[in-house]
């Protein structure tokens, strides 16, 4: 080997060396740029400061404008005890068979100091809160006190002498009952045929196998032991015979006066009225509102009928026609709760009466008629019932009275108000239904106008049933 090839030869291995050594320094310096290119690309030069870390997105600085990037969740809500990481207060080691964690992104300001502000005390426009518009109300302006209102009472017709007046509503059973009576009774000679027909048509009217046979009986006997001769005699007879069948010595006033001055620590009347749906027990208790507000009463309406909403209406506005305050319950209310109430209500403002309207039950109902049972005890322990008012309705003959016994059963009838007498031939009911329940015929309902409620007069009732 020549001097030159050796010096070839070294001059080759130095050059290999040199590529060599230079090959590495250029690998290592790529490394670094990696590094730092990925940190320039991360955002603009000027803003990339504090060893790489990016600043410009989590932290909002307050300034009174709006925040429109969510802050960052911090990274200690990502540590949790089962990763066995340390948080805060933990002890700093870190169990060696832990996960490891990768690098968390933490972003921070640029600037240390910039991460508790010291703000100004800028006063803060107070914000108005975003209401739907669905929900802002309004302000109404507060309505200036009412003047209570004066109802404006009607006027009402005279009691007195009602049944007189209304005696044309009777017509349908004057025709088939008294005039047929008269017919057969002044043609004179009577027969067993006309005494037959006499008895069918005491049946026919409603009075009843019973009081048709004592009539029957009576006027046969009278008219023997008397001689009756003339159609004048036979009427005069009939009329005394069936006034006697009414049982005019009952007692027929309504209780419904004040037991004392109620404005002196008197105790009101307390009237139950009961019945059937539909009897018309709603109309009866306005139209008793009336006669008493005519008789100068104070007037209280208690309205139990809560099975029926419209019942309770129907009474408010009898009530507001005579002024009448109406204690009310909700639909389904417990009837009893409403007329305990309505007779304290009455009590402590010392109206003179208290009229409770109450639910109108079938009588087939036996829970329904315990209720009214209930009504009835609950109220005495407040107040005295004075009166309970069965309303029958004329027009359904024996139904009516199969009504009236399970009532009587329930709770002590004081008073029969038979309404609907304006709408039948078979105004002999009246008869029958005192009979039955031994209790009297007070009043009787001959219309459906405020005012075509009258009370019951054997005398007067007989006579419109025979002129
Ligand atoms: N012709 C006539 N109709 C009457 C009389 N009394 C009530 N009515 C009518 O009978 C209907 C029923 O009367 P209401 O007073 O509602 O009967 P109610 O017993 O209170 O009925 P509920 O509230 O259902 O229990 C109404 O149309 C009344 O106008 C009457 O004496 N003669």
């Amino acid at each position: 080997m020549t001097t030159s090839t050796l010096i070839l030869i070294l001059v080759v291995v130095a050059v290999v060396l040199a590529v060599a050594v230079v090959a590495g320094v250029v690998l290592n310096r790529r490394r670094r740029i990696n590094l730092s290119e990925r940190d320039e690309s991360a955002g603009p030069a000027g803003a990339v400061k504090g060893g790489g870390y990016r600043a410009d997105g989590g932290i909002s600085l307050s300034s009174g404008g709006v925040t429109t990037v969510a802050p960052p969740e911090h990274p200690a809500g990502e540590r949790t005890e089962v990763e066995g990481q340390p948080g805060v207060g933990d002890d700093a080691a870190v169990p060696r068979d832990s996960e490891r964690r990768g690098i968390v992104d933490v972003p921070l300001p640029d600037n240390p100091t910039a991460t508790a502000p010291v703000e100004e005390p800028v006063e803060k426009p107070v914000e108005e809160p975003v209401v739907p518009p669905q929900e802002r109300v309004e302000p109404v302006p507060e309505p200036a006190p009412a003047e209570p209102a004066v109802p404006e009472i009607e006027e009402i017709q005279p009691t007195t002498g009602r049944l007189e007046r209304l005696r044309g509503r009777l017509s349908r059973s004057r025709s088939t009952l008294g005039q047929s009576l008269l017919g057969l009774l002044g043609a004179g000679d009577l027969d067993e045929d006309s005494w037959e027909e006499i008895e069918d048509t005491l049946l026919m009217a409603d009075l009843g196998a019973a009081t048709t046979t004592e009539i029957t009986e009576r006027l046969r006997t009278e008219i023997a032991s008397r001689g009756v001769r003339t159609p004048e005699q036979a009427r005069a007879l009939l009329r005394e015979v069936l006034v006697d069948a009414l049982g005019p010595d009952m007692e027929r006033a309504v209780r419904a006066l004040p037991h004392g001055d109620p404005a002196n620590g008197g105790k009101p009347a307390v009237v139950l009225v009961v019945g059937v749906n539909g009897t018309g027990k709603t109309t009866t208790t306005g139209k008793l509102a009336r006669v008493l507000v005519a008789d100068g009463r104070r007037v209280l309406l208690g309205a139990a009928d809560t099975f029926r909403a419209a019942a309770v209406e129907q009474l408010a506005t009898w009530g507001d026609r005579v002024g009448a305050e109406v204690v009310r319950g909700k639909e389904g209310a417990d009837p009893a709760s409403v007329a305990f109430e309505a007779v304290s209500r009455g009590t402590e403002t010392a109206v003179d009466a208290v009229l409770v309207d109450t639910a109108g039950r079938l009588h087939t109902k036996t829970g329904l008629m315990d209720e009214l049972g209930k009504v009835k005890r609950v109220v005495d322990k407040k107040a005295q019932v004075d009166e309970v008012l069965l309303v029958l309705d004329a027009t359904t003959g024996q139904n009516g009275l199969t009504q009236a016994r399970v009532f009587s059963d329930v709770v002590d009838v004081t008073g029969i108000v038979l309404t609907k007498l304006d709408g039948t031939a078979k105004g002999g009911i009246v008869f029958q239904v005192q009979r039955e329940l031994g209790v009297p015929v007070k009043l009787v309902g001959l219309g459906e106008g405020p005012d075509d409620l009258a009370p019951f007069e054997p005398g007067a009732f007989v006579d419109a049933l025979l002129d």
